[in-house]
């Protein structure tokens, strides 16, 4: 009878990187004070017994980090890892455990460059294992339910957090103290209650299976990085990111992307020398930044993110940037992505 059953669960893999999920205080009152990347996987994996009912699971340790230190190098060597175990037969969903200060990264990453349509759910934890109302466990409850369920199938990269299912490519980590962390601004695509997946809405942009990406091919990233907008902003930091090698600078801009006067120029005359400039918005509730509105992109040559937030901009500058140089070309993708 168990063997009947096993053979009828999906088989999920949990890839574990660190972070939070697998983090330990030193009491059960230390939600905000301990360390990250502490608690290896399987450890993880034998503290939510009830993932057997879900699918039979089984993990593997790719990392143990806390998020915020996480490179090009370790994103190129989880998605290597995560193609591989998509093609393999006996794999029917992936779950990523991941710090969740980066989190909204990784998995708009994934969601660009994994030719799969097999469900990859990245999830991750607002408090540590060891804390009170600790969140993890339940986290990983409904992202396994997630991974091995027919419905998340060919839905792009996904994110369990809070009960919700958000799309990786539009969730972000709005707060750094509440459980209600992760927020999309167009809305969540579905909810996990008791390992049931509900669906609302599905991904309007290009994706994992339909990507023209393909981490396959990809052996590096180049360097693209990001600088902030705000008032009396000098152009020292856009100078340096491009004197540093960027071959692309994110403008986390004010408001719909603004750029100050006293930072135009420079961005003109970088941009003359072969760096792409991208404008994105750093306002808090989801910018929407619009070719030659504030500023003149088709004069400039820029490039804007449009609602995509600066970090989700670099991630996709940096894979588009491994097929092509051409700005048309980029500001294509940018909309389509
Ligand atoms: N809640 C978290 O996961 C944050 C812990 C850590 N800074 C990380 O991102 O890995």
């Amino acid at each position: 009878k168990d063997l009947e059953n096993q053979q009828k669960l999906a088989n999920v893999v949990i890839l574990a990187t660190g972070g939070t999920i697998a983090g330990a205080g030193a009491s059960a009152a230390n939600s905000a004070t301990y360390q990250a990347a502490k608690v290896g996987v399987d450890k993880l994996i034998a503290g939510v017994p009830e993932l057997a009912n879900l699918a039979n699971v089984r993990g593997e340790q790719v990392m143990q980090i806390a998020s915020e230190s996480i490179t090009n190098e370790n994103l190129l060597q989880l998605g290597k890892r995560v193609a591989e175990l998509a093609d393999s037969k006996d794999v029917d969903g992936i779950v990523i455990t991941h710090g969740t200060d980066t989190l909204e990264e990784t998995a708009y990453f994934l969601n660009l460059v994994e030719k799969t349509d097999k469900p990859i759910v990245v999830v991750g934890s607002m408090r540590p294992g060891t804390a009170m109302s600790a969140d993890g466990m339940l986290n990983l409850y409904n992202a396994v339910a997630v991974a091995g369920s027919k419905d998340a199938r060919g839905k792009g990269v996904l994110v369990t957090m809070n009960d919700e299912i958000q799309s990786g490519r539009d969730v972000s980590k709005t707060i750094n103290i509440k459980t209600e962390a992760f927020k999309s601004p167009w809305g969540p695509l579905g909810m996990v209650v008791e390992g049931k997946s509900y669906w609302f809405r599905l991904p309007a942009k290009r994706h994992t299976q339909d990507s023209e990406f393909d981490i396959k091919t990809i052996s590096s990233l180049p360097a693209v990085d990001i600088a902030y907008g705000y008032g009396n902003v000098s152009d020292t930091a856009y100078k340096a990111l491009a004197q540093n090698g960027a071959k692309a600078i994110i403008h986390a801009g004010t408001g719909n992307g603004s750029v100050s006067s006293r930072v135009v120029p420079a961005l003109q005359e970088l941009r003359k020398n072969g760096v792409q400039i991208i404008r994105s918005s750093h306002v808090n509730g989801g910018g929407f930044v619009l070719r030659n509105a504030e500023q003149p992109d088709d004069k400039n040559d820029w490039v804007v993110a449009h609602d995509l937030n600066p970090q989700k901009a670099r991630i996709l500058a940096m894979v588009a940037l491994t097929k092509t140089q051409d700005s048309k070309e980029l500001q294509r993708i940018f909309w389509e992505y």
